[in-house]
């Protein structure tokens, strides 16, 4: 079921707004001139709307450069007079939230690391209590969308009502190309959801390097998302962290010349017509693959029925990897993705298995 949690459009708290959100800057502050000279270069562009610096780093390992801390925040404010752009930046416990909102930032942020743990997600939210904040929330690392759901209700129960999600991808469990699985049924899940509540991704984050930071981008977009963050440094060569995945103020701009935004709807009716006749053969085929699933499970039921009286196991592991191999190679032939079938037969097989197994034990 939908949370109707009461969240203002991105157009409320950015009125300017006319495009996708683009938050761009620094993964780090390190010095008064780098962050000023960066904003400046992006703030000639005019799709950046908002300028992101991290102050407060947190780091994995200890002993790497772990931010500039609280003086940070007096070169977001220079930025925010000299170039007119909102700034915003991470804040990781409530001490941070204090020292953010007394600063009088845009936006603060709060990380995936921080929203992984509800206490510290209520004690920002105690501390922004009663303000018109704007404050956007990492999902947490583990693919938990409940507890990134959950830090939103903390936050529009302490009557924040300008909050956005943004996507930067979950922590690894095996060997991927990029730093961070994005992991794309969860943004899915959190929209349906919460579908009131505005998404951006963090391509930097989840590509972790220059060279994907486009698909993500795109693909992010392709979803329906409201806009990016994306970390840009004057000169990532010379950054003090994240140096491989940051952009030059010129090289977003190219990125952001090549993305193409599509629209969530259109009022095209041909399009509209053309859309629904194409739904509705996916929802009679959809039917068609529930019986035919409902007439494999009765099956499935007789072998259990069958397997009990002649005392044999449910799970016969001979049978399930001879089956795996021939659907996948089935499945190939047929144009369909390995992992789809891989997923759904294992599904499918997990579900009979239980189904039997509860035969067999029943009296
Ligand atoms: C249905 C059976 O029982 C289990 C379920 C299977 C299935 O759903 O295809 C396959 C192997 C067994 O682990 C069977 O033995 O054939």
């Amino acid at each position: 079921m939908a949370l109707e949690l009461e969240i203002n459009p991105i157009k409320h708290w950015l009125p300017q707004i006319n495009n996708p959100l683009i938050i761009a800057g620094p993964c780090s502050l390190e010095t008064e001139e780098q962050a000023m000279d960066t904003a400046k270069q992006l703030a000639k562009d005019h799709r950046v709307f908002v300028y992101r610096g991290g102050v407060w780093k947190p780091r994995t390992r200890p002993g790497s450069f772990e931010g500039i801390g609280s003086i940070g925040l007096k070169w977001l404010q220079m930025v925010r007079e000299e170039t007119g752009m909102p700034v915003g930046t991470e804040v990781a416990n409530a001490q941070h939230a204090e020292e953010a909102l007394k600063a009088g930032l845009d936006v603060l942020w709060i990380g995936a690391r921080s929203t992984a743990s509800p206490f510290v997600v209520q004690e920002i939210a105690d501390v922004v209590r009663g303000t018109d904040a704007v404050v956007m929330v990492k999902n947490p690392v583990n693919p938990d969308v409940q507890l990134w759901v959950g830090a939103f209700e903390r936050l529009s129960q302490a009557g924040i009502k300008n909050l956005v999600a943004i996507h930067r991808g979950f922590t690894p469990f095996r060997e991927t190309e990029y730093r961070n699985y994005p992991n794309w049924k969860t943004v899915i899940e959190l929209r349906r959801i919460m579908p009131n509540l505005p998404i951006i991704c963090d391509p930097s984050h989840i590509g972790g390097k220059r060279e994907y930071l486009y698909d993500i981008s795109q693909k992010a977009f392709d979803m329906g998302m409201e806009g990016l963050m994306i970390e840009s440094h004057r000169d990532p060569s010379c950054a003090l962290s994240d140096k491989e995945q940051q952009l030059t103020p010129t090289d977003l701009a190219k990125l952001l010349d090549r993305l193409i935004i599509r629209n969530v709807k259109t009022d095209n009716k041909l399009f509209e017509n053309q859309l629904e006749l194409l739904r509705n053969r996916i929802d009679a085929l959809d039917r068609e693959l529930l019986e035919t699933l409902s007439s494999r499970m009765e099956i499935a039921r007789q072998i259990g029925q069958y397997k009990k009286e002649n005392n044999v196991t449910a799970f016969q592991v001979g049978r399930f990897a001879e089956l795996m191999e021939k659907r996948m190679k089935l499945g190939e032939s047929l144009n369909l993705d390995r992992n789809l079938v891989q997923l759904l037969f294992q599904h499918i097989h997990e579900d009979s298995v239980r189904m039997q197994t509860e035969i067999m034990d029943k009296e």
